[in-house]
This record gives structure tokens, C-alpha cells and sequence, in this order.
């Protein structure tokens, strides 16, 4: 017996198209979705950024840059949102939370430019290089870029009301960190009612390789699917194309 098709929103009029997905294939169309690029920033993904710095292994990041790059030239291409969030506080940190907050222990950031003053101001402050996007997925005009200044994208961000005002309900993450923003992001969105899929290969994670497998179980079990570059080529691929 073949898996049903999971159908974020039945109601749509416009054409839609199926995508295969694990544990079950989504309907979806480029009106009720939209493709979420979680902080694609130096920070995460250039040499000498944060993570870099923090001594996470950021050479694999750079490799997804050019899946996202493809993810995002199909969905603007068929009319998708794309939306880009960025992680970080102001330049004086006063978004970053106080000795009182658990964001103040437990940022890798603001340990590692405590640890070493001479980084002080360095990471994710806005208005600085590792703030910004990476080159390679500048944003196009139309894109949408939201601001975050906690791990999960919903939090303290303008991001639900953009999805609701536009009646998105099915969120296509990639980005970095798969265990961390991404995930964080993906369960709140299921909280919220979004139907969140991952794209396998466009997500990159931060720490050993058992996370990422965990991580991906968790979102094909519990809040969400898992699906591949490929497939979102060819489902999206075959919409038609935006005015
Ligand atoms: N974008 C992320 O997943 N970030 C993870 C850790 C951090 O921002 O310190």
C-alpha cells in the first residue's frame, strides 16, 4: 500500500505538485510555502567567522552554500517566498541577554569573544562582517530578510506574521545548524501549526555526525519531513513559472 500525500492546504486553487518526502510525500504549491534560509551568515559558513573561530569545523559548510543556491533559484523561478533570516544582537549586545539569561552562558559567540577580548564585537553584532549573509546567496529582489536575535526563528522575530499575512503554511528549511536554529525553528513552526520539511542536503549541523542523523530522525518522527535538493528540483521544477 503506497504512503497518502500529506496535504498542508487543501483549499488552494492554483497548481500544485507533489514532493517526495520521508515519512510521507507533501502536496504543496508556491503560494501556501515558502523556502526559509536559516543564517546562511559569515558567522556559520566562511573561514574566520564565528563558528570558525569557536573551533567547529566549518569547512563542510561552505558545501552547501551551492545547494542553497540551487534550492533558491527553483523556488524564485516558480514564484516561492524566499526568506533569509540572520542571527545576532546590536553592536552593543544588548539584544544577547544578561549574566541572567541562559543566551549569555550558552552562546558559543559571546563565550569565545569572552574568552578571547581581542574578538570583543567581532560576532554576530549587526552592521559587521560576520553578520552578513555570505556573498554567494546575496538576496534577490523579492526576497524577504528577517532579523533573529535567539536560536529559534520564531522567537522575538517578525517572522510568524510575514508567514500568516501571506498564508504560508509549509516551511522548506535549509541552512545551518540542522541541530540547532534549524531544528529549534522547524518544532516551534510545528507548535505553530507550519508543516516544516528539511532538505537533507541543504542543512549543514554544528558538531559530530550522530547529531545531524539524530537530528533528522527526530524531525521525520516527531515535528516534521525530510526531503532532498533533488526532489525539490523536480517537484518545484514542474510548476509554472512566476509572472
Ligand atoms: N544558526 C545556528 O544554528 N546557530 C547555532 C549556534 C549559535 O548561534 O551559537
Amino acid at each position: 500500500m503506497s504512503e497518502p500525500i500529506v496535504d498542508p492546504a487543501p483549499q488552494r486553487s492554483g497548481p500544485s505538485v507533489v514532493l517526495p518526502a520521508r515519512p510521507e510525500a507533501l502536496r504543496i504549491d508556491a503560494s501556501t510555502s515558502a523556502v526559509i534560509v536559516i543564517d546562511m551568515q559569515n558567522a556559520y559558513a566562511s573561514r574566520g567567522g564565528y563558528v570558525d573561530e569557536a573551533g567547529f569545523d566549518v569547512g563542510p559548510a561552505t558545501g552547501v552554500i551551492g545547494h542553497i543556491a540551487q534550492v533558491l533559484e527553483v523556488a524564485r523561478s516558480a514564484g516561492m517566498p524566499v526568506i533569509f533570516l540572520q542571527n545576532g544582537w546590536d553592536a552593543d549586545y544588548v539584544e544577547a541577554g544578561t549574566p541572567q539569561s541562559p543566551n549569555y552562558h550558552k552562546s558559543n559567540a559571546l563565550k569565545t569573544m569572552r574568552a578571547r577580548p581581542e574578538l570583543a564585537g567581532k560576532f554576530l553584532a549587526r552592521g559587521g562582517w560576520d553578520y552578513e549573509l555570505v556573498e554567494a546567496l546575496t538576496p534577490k529582489e523579492g526576497d524577504i530578510r528577517v532579523h533573529k536575535p535567539r536560536y529559534s526563528a520564531f522567537f522575538n522575530s517578525q517572522l510568524d506574521t510575514i508567514l500568516r499575512a501571506r498564508g504560508i503554511r509549509t516551511l522548506i528549511f535549509t541552512g545551518i545548524a540542522t541541530n540547532v536554529c534549524v531544528e529549534s525553528t522547524l518544532r516551534d513552526g510545528f507548535h505553530l501549526e507550519y508543516f516544516g520539511v528539511v532538505l537533507e542536503d541543504a542543512v549543514h549541523h554544528l558538531g559530530p555526525d550522530f547529531i545531524r542523523e539524530a537530528s533528522l530522525y527526530n524531525i521525520e518522527k516527531f515535528f516534521g519531513w525530510v526531503s532532498t535538493l533533488a526532489d525539490f528540483r523536480t517537484a518545484v521544477g514542474q510548476l509554472p513559472p512566476a509572472d
